[in-house]
């Protein structure tokens, strides 16, 4: 494999990731941010997300030669094959993505593209983007391709070494087909098509993914009027292999720096395309339903009021494996429950003690979160928390109940602790 010369803009998440794996593949890869100290802690090698192996990428990269981060837009612009564009698309106005990020690292380097460069779009970008950015930059011997990005945080060197799919996307196949060639050693399969479907596909999956767990979470909650249990229903569920045995587990909600925004973002195209969507709005709808019901539940778990009341919060990501707090479920459960003044001691393994997300004081030990608590609620699935003495824990609390959002904790330790167990999607045998 040719190794090939790419500018990366954005180092965040999938801005590193992209940078730092191409850089093992064996290209040579400049990564531009706008943030000086973020760019200044990567060129020593410094990486804060908590992503395995990245940091040690990052280093491999910048010990070998084949990675170097820059502010701004690159000097070496000119070499460039590909320009990969790695930079925020956050929900904007009535829920359609803004392309602010997009359209300013456009604006600032159309100008200094070399002839034959590819600029490569990896952020999630609504249907259409691509061709519009093909005649924003009004340079016919540059080409634009769709290449999105499906990685997980948490798994996100394995994710792109690694990839379920290739999808890439754009009016210009032999530069659809140069993109493809720069993951030669990744084998996965690829999906090469025009732009557009290679934007919705992105869509489509993450909505799929936010419709699916919308059901599991509506079927937790039937699964409690009915007296079933959701884990044995989901187990009869996932031999099925037309549904899946991913994504079915219940949870606080869905969360992230994604499937909120990019159900929002889909939703929108649909009703700027004049697409009724009610499947799409209801999976939104449930969710914003299931934070309530979660907060419902801890303040039946204390009796009717949370005014005063003291409640120990196990975990704060929006998923365990992650140190991300963005769109986090878990905090949008604590600010539900701040609001009607319970006051929150929390505890999560990638948090640091003194950090204030939200309405939560963070300490440095479960133990301590727990202490004076009339209940203890879990809502991300770190699985030290299973793996907790319960019976220290009871020692701790001021009242023994503990509502668990994600079915994580072994129910009969728990409760021979003297704990009354809450959990989703079960019936509340009132012990
Ligand atoms: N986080 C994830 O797991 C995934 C994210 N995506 C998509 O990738 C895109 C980026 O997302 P993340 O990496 O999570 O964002 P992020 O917020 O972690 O990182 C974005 C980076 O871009 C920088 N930036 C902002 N404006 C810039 C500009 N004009 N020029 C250069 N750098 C700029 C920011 O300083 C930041 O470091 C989004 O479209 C997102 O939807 C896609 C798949 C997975
Ligand atoms: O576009 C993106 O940014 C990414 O969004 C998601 O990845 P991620 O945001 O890392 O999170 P997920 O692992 O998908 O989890 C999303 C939310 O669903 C929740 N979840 C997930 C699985 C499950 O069974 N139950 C459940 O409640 C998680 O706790 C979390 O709040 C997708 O899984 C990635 O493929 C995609 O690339």
């Amino acid at each position: 494999m040719a190794a090939r010369r790419i500018a990366v803009m954005g180092a965040g998440y999938v801005g590193l990731t992209t940078a730092a794996c191409f850089a093992r593949l064996g290209h040579q890869v400049t990564c531009a941010d706008v943030d000086p100290q973020r760019v200044a802690a990567l060129s020593k090698a410094e990486v804060d997300q908590h992503e395995p192996r990245l940091a040690e990428l990052v280093e491999e990269g910048l010990r070998e030669g084949r990675l170097r981060f820059v502010v701004g837009v690159p000097a070496n612009l000119s070499d460039v094959d590909f320009l990969f564009l790695a930079v925020p698309t956050p929900t904007g106005e009535s829920g359609a993505a803004d392309l602010s990020a997009v359209v300013d690292v456009l604006t600032r380097t159309r100008e200094r593209l070399p002839a034959g460069c590819v600029v490569v779009i990896k952020s999630t970008v609504p249907v259409g983007t691509t061709m519009r950015v093909t005649k924003l930059l009004e340079r016919p011997d540059v080409t634009v391709v769709a290449n999105p990005e499906f990685l997980r945080e948490g798994h996100a060197v394995e994710d792109f070494l690694h990839p379920q799919r290739i999808v890439v996307g754009s009016e210009d196949e032999a530069s659809a087909l140069r993109v493809l060639a720069l993951y030669a050693g990744t084998d996965a399969p690829a999906v090469i098509t025009d732009s557009a479907s290679a934007e919705l596909v992105k869509y489509a999956s993450n909505c799929f993914l936010a419709m699916k767990l919308s059901y599991v979470n509506t079927l937790a909650e039937l699964c409690e009027q009915a007296g079933a249990d959701i884990d044995d229903v989901t187990e009869g569920m996932r031999l099925d292999e037309r549904i899946g045995a991913a994504f079915l587990d219940p949870g606080p909600g869905w969360g992230g720096s994604c499937l909120p925004k990019d159900t929002k973002a889909l939703l929108s195209t649909s009703d700027k395309l004049d697409v009724d969507f009610p499947l799409l709005r209801a999976a939104i709808d449930t969710n914003t339903h299931q934070v309530r019901r979660v907060a419902g539940k801890v303040r039946e778990a204390v009796g009717g009021s949370l005014s005063g009341v003291r409640i120990g919060v196990l975990g704060l990501t929006f998923k365990a494996g992650t140190d991300d707090l963005r769109d986090s479920p878990a905090l949008a459960v604590a600010q539900l429950l701040a609001a009607e003044g319970a006051e929150l001691t929390g505890y999560d393994p990638c948090v640091p003690e003194g950090a204030s997300p939200g309405p939560v004081r963070v300490v440095d030990t479960p133990q301590r979160a727990a202490r004076d608590a009339s209940a203890i609620v879990v809502l991300t699935e770190w699985p030290e928390f299973a793996a907790l003495d319960w019976t220290q824990m009871a020692g701790q609390v001021r009242h023994p109940v503990v509502v668990d959002c994600r079915d994580l904790l072994p129910a009969e330790k728990v409760k021979a602790a003297g704990f009354r167990l809450i959990a989703t999607g079960k019936p509340d045998t009132g012990n």
